[in-house]
């Protein structure tokens, strides 16, 4: 174990000073795995938040107007630390979320790979000279920064989704105001810590923690808070669109999910089971593209079963600081509960339990990874986010019910299929109405491709030459008469 606590902060990060709250109030933070109190973080509100605001929108013209290589250097430096100090990162992120090491490890390492990635993209932000319709004008499209940017994270990637969203604001030239879960704030408040570092000027990188309503509330009040960037439940990201009209935000939004999993009869079964295993239990379930829903063809249900039993069987369950463990604590009890209580609705509507189906041995909010068989469109996790490791396996006959069953939902961000039929893989990614589609993968999240939703799961993209658009303005310059 590296020493984690260096890289732990207990304050807000507000124009380059380490702050408590107006009040001195601080929340516990405790570890999933063994309830233990780990530290504090300040009880924020709106005062903190306005001030974090006022510091940010203080430092957006001198910031806006740096050199682009100096914003690139800049990156570079932060991705340099967040690999320096890698080990340390993850163990602060397991023991404040509970994912295990390796997948912690992971989460820091592809945060880094977004902020190198970015710091490339930011230099392609390229405008236009469009032919003018008629002699003498010129046509010019230019991009400028949004402006100050507010940000709130949630807690299953406490550090891999404000990475997502620092390093295109930072790489344009938007200085940020970061809300991080009050679950999992650590990981949040060490963006500060590293930016700091590496040579943010102050105000450019501020970081929270509190109050969700109230610290949104200030964002939404302020006009210089010109985006809104949240990842979150689509029931939040709801409310703080209808606010964000106030003053006409930007919004971009990473909602829930309720992946279906569809595996044909021509698939490589044991790629299908590798690829189910990865989708369903990465996180412990706690992802939003887990494989909410199993759809297996009838002609190779049973095999298909057998194989997902035996492989989900090998998984170990335990504290996520032990290498060897593969799933961790779900993150609270409610969490727990909301496993039981689609477990029990799917029971009394015939499902049966082909392994696992209880709270694990070692308590807490520990749980066996589970499967189910017998699923059928009526039970509650066909249309809701289970966020656990329960995996339904519903049975299909023809390729025309799997779609169907599969766009039965107001969510639409991952769907996966697997197949060897090159023209029925190009079928499904079209009838599929899903942001993301995985064909023979279930996992499919890289810093190139554009991640995000559609329908109820969300607006925008992150990650791609996309996910830079968003932080961008685009002008129109007419110039007559030279
Ligand atoms: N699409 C994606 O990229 C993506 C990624 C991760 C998680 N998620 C989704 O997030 C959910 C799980 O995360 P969660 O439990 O932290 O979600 P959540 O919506 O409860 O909380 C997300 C963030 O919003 C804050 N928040 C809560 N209520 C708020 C309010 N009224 N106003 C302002 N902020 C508020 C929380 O403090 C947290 O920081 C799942 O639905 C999951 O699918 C989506
Ligand atoms: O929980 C949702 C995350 O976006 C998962 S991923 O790590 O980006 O695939």
């Amino acid at each position: 174990m590296s020493d984690w606590t260096t890289r732990m902060r207990e304050a807000n990060f507000v124009g380059g000073a380490w702050v408590a709250a107006d009040s001195g109030a601080t929340i516990e933070v405790t570890n999933p795995a063994t309830d233990e109190v780990i530290g504090t973080v300040p009880a924020s509100g709106e005062a903190e938040t306005m001030r974090a605001i006022d510091a940010a929108a203080a430092a957006f013209p001198d910031f806006a107007a740096m050199d682009l290589m100096s914003r690139v250097g800049l990156l570079w430096k932060l991705h340099d630390a967040l690999m320096d100090n890698q080990q340390a990162l993850a163990e602060l992120l397991t023991i404040e979320m509970g994912k295990p090491i390796t997948e912690a490890k992971g989460e820091i390492a592809i945060g880094a790979q977004y902020v190198r990635w970015f710091a490339e993209e930011a230099r392609r932000a390229k405008g236009e000279i469009v032919p003018a319709g008629v002699n003498g004008r010129r046509i010019l499209v230019t991009k400028h920064p949004v402006g100050v940017v507010g940000m709130i994270t949630p807690w299953n990637f406490p550090s891999s989704m404000l990475a997502r969203k620092v390093a295109p604001a930072l790489a344009v030239g938007c200085p940020i105001v970061a809300k991080p879960a009050t679950a999992t704030p650590y990981s949040g408040l060490a963006w500060g810590a590293l930016a700091e570092e590496v040579g943010y000027p102050k105000g450019t990188v501020n970081v929270v923690t509190g109050s969700a309503r109230k610290i949104a509330g200030a964002m939404m009040a302020r006009e210089e808070v010109r985006k809104i960037t949240f990842t979150g439940s689509t029931e939040v990201g709801k409310e703080l669109i209808r606010q964000s009209a106030d003053t006409v935000k930007k919004v971009s939004m990473e909602l829930g999910g309720n992946a279906p999993f569809i595996v044909f009869d021509d698939a490589d079964l044991d790629k299908a089971a590798e690829g189910a295993i990865v989708s369903k239990y990465r996180n412990s379930g706690q992802t939003c593209v887990c494989a909410n829903r199993i759809y297996v063809q009838a002609g190779v249900h049973d095999a298909f079963v057998e194989k997902l039993v035996e492989k989900t069987r090998e998984l170990k369950v335990g504290d996520g600081r032990n290498a060897d463990v593969a799933q961790g604590p779900l993150i609270d009890t409610d969490a727990v509960k909301k496993v039981e209580e689609l477990l029990d609705d799917a029971k009394s509507k015939g499902a049966e339990v082909a392994l696992g189906g209880s709270r694990h041995q070692l308590g807490g909010t520990f749980f066996q990874p589970t499967i189910l068989t017998g699923a059928t469109q009526d039970m509650a996790f066909a249309k809701e986010e289970i966020f656990g490791p329960l995996a339904p396996v519903f049975r299909f006959e023809t390729e025309e019910d799997a779609v169907r069953m599969a766009n039965d939902t107001v969510f639409g961000l991952a769907s996966y299929v697997y197949t060897q039929d090159l023209s029925r893989a190009f079928r499904l990614n079209e009838a599929l109405n899903y942001g993301m589609i995985g064909i023979n993968s279930g996992l499919i999240t890289t810093v190139e491709a554009p991640f995000g939703g559609v329908k109820e799961s969300g607006l925008g993209k992150e990650g791609g030459s996309q996910g830079l658009e968003d932080y961008l303005d685009t002008k129109y310059v007419c110039i007559d008469g030279i």
